[in-house]
This record gives C-alpha cells, sequence and structure tokens, in this order.
C-alpha cells in the first residue's frame, strides 16, 4: 500500500480495534461526557472567528515533532514549553499531534500543552471511528480534525454531532473540489484547505487559491500547510486569507513562539 494517507488509516482502524478491546466504548464515552462536564472546551471556533473578524491573522500552531514527509523536525521536543511559547507570540489555537506511529506524537502531549496555556487545542490526528472522538474529548482535546479524504459524509456528519454534545470545534480539511463539496455540506465554519497533498507530499499554496471561487461567505477559510515566510503569508492575505495552521516553519525554529511573532506581527 504505497499511498501514505491509506496507510495511516489503516492503522487508525488497528489502534481503535486495540483500543476498544482494552476500554469499551461505553467506557470512554463515560469519560468523555465527564471531560465536557467538568472541563468544558475551550472555545476553539470563536478564538479563530474572533481574530479574523478583527482583522487579524488567526494562528493555529502546530505541536508536531516528526512527519511521513520530512523526518524527525524538531528532536528537542518539549509540548509544554512550546505550548506557553506558542501563546505569549499570539497564536490563536493550539494543533497537537497525537498520533504515535508515523508523527511521534502522544495524547500526552496534547494534555501538557494545553495544561500550560490557554489556549483552545485540536487533536491533530486521523479519525477514522466515532471512538476517536470520544478519546478526543476524554484526553482533553477542544476540538478535533475530519479530513474529507478519507471520511464519507454520513461519516464526517455523525463525527461532526458528537463533537458538538461534547461541546468540541471541528475543522474540516478538504485538497480538491470532490472533497469541499462535501465539506460544505458540514455546519462547521472551519473550512481548512490543506496545501499538501497527503498521498504525494507535494505541496502547493496555488491549492488554496484555487479552491477560493467556491467558498461561500460565512466560512472562514484556514489555509494549511507550506506557509514558511513572508511571501507565503503576503500570497494569502492578497486572497483575502487570514487564518493559517502552520507546523514546520515554528518548529525548526529555536522558539517556536518567536518564529510565529517574526513571520505574523
Ligand atoms: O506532514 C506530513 O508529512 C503529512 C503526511 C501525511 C499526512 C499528513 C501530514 N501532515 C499533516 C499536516 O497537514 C501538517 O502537519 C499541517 O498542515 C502543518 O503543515 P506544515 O506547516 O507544512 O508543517
Amino acid at each position: 500500500m504505497s499511498d501514505i494517507l491509506k496507510r495511516i488509516c489503516a492503522v487508525k482502524r488497528e489502534e481503535v480495534a486495540a483500543a476498544v478491546a482494552a476500554r469499551p466504548l461505553s467506557v470512554v464515552r463515560a469519560a468523555a461526557e465527564d471531560a465536557a462536564r467538568r472541563t468544558p472546551a475551550r472555545d476553539f471556533v470563536g478564538a479563530i472567528r474572533s481574530r479574523v473578524s478583527a482583522g487579524q491573522p488567526a494562528v493555529i500552531a502546530e505541536i508536531k515533532k516528526a512527519s511521513p514527509s520530512k523526518g524527525v523536525i524538531r528532536a528537542d521536543f518539549h509540548p509544554a514549553e512550546i505550548a506557553a511559547d506558542y501563546e505569549r507570540n499570539g497564536a490563536a489555537c493550539l494543533s497537537v499531534l497525537t498520533d504515535r506511529q508515523f508523527f511521534q506524537g502522544a495524547p500526552e502531549y496534547l494534555q501538557a500543552a494545553r495544561a500550560a496555556c490557554a489556549l483552545p487545542a485540536l487533536r491533530k490526528d486521523f479519525l477514522v471511528d466515532a471512538y476517536q472522538v470520544y478519546e478526543a474529548r476524554a484526553m482533553g482535546a477542544d476540538a478535533i480534525l475530519l479530513i474529507a479524504a478519507e471520511l464519507d459524509l454520513p461519516t464526517m456528519r455523525d463525527f461532526e454531532a458528537i463533537a458538538g454534545e461534547l461541546g468540541m470545534g471541528v475543522l474540516v480539511e478538504v485538497h480538491d473540489a470532490a472533497e469541499l463539496e462535501l465539506a460544505l455540506q458540514l455546519k462547521t465554519p472551519l473550512l481548512g484547505i490543506n496545501n499538501r497533498n497527503l498521498r504525494t507530499f507535494e505541496v502547493s499554496l496555488q491549492t488554496t487559491i484555487d479552491l477560493l471561487p467556491q467558498i461561500p461567505a460565512g466560512r472562514i477559510v484556514v489555509t494549511e500547510s507550506g506557509i514558511l515566510g513572508k511571501a507565503d503569508l503576503e500570497r494569502m492575505r492578497g486572497h483575502a486569507v487570514n487564518a493559517f495552521l502552520v507546523g514546520e516553519g515554528f518548529m525548526r525554529h529555536p522558539s517556536p513562539g518567536r518564529a510565529l511573532a517574526e513571520l505574523f506581527f
């Protein structure tokens, strides 16, 4: 199986089967509902919307140690310190990789990062089963990612409904017009356009620009991947895109937060 996205999702199905055997759905669901009562989710959508409405950049700052396309990006990796650094330097939200096998992430990294700041945190992972939506809230996530390349519409609607019941936001991610058509049938205003083709790793910012004319008013476009320098930023702003998800460009810098401030403020 050469397609990396398919490989990741196949592993996710195995992980879910093992997780269900160790901790049944009823238990993880109760844990998620308990978390929703005791420590309600922070407002992920609101944090982005308020900045965009005020004409400010909304930056979802990613905490990512490694990736399939780049290998290890940051060996000296301390999620709590990085989260606090991002917050001090103006991030709107966090995106934290929780996948172990392909990104060297962990649920514990999300918990540590969220505990170190007041920012809402997205569970950045590959959701293929409702179990993982409950798991996300149980581990403390404030929002989930839905990747339209791998999910059909009824499944995305189901996951979005569960996220809503648990108070979490949803970022739906697309890479082409067919995926966009599906994503626009969800309720979430947050529409991520991934400039990286998750099957080939090719990155082109033109992906965002090409899809913009098909996006109705009222949606907030988040351009994702491959934002590395001022020229990238200006290109997006030239098309009125002012919400960004950035990982590598920050994580390679000694201070990821300073990298954020230097790029955006
Ligand atoms: O980053 C990868 O290599 C990758 C491979 C397969 C599936 C997903 C992948 N990345 C997830 C992301 O889209 C990025 O982590 C995110 O958009 C930030 O991108 P960047 O700023 O380029 O690190």
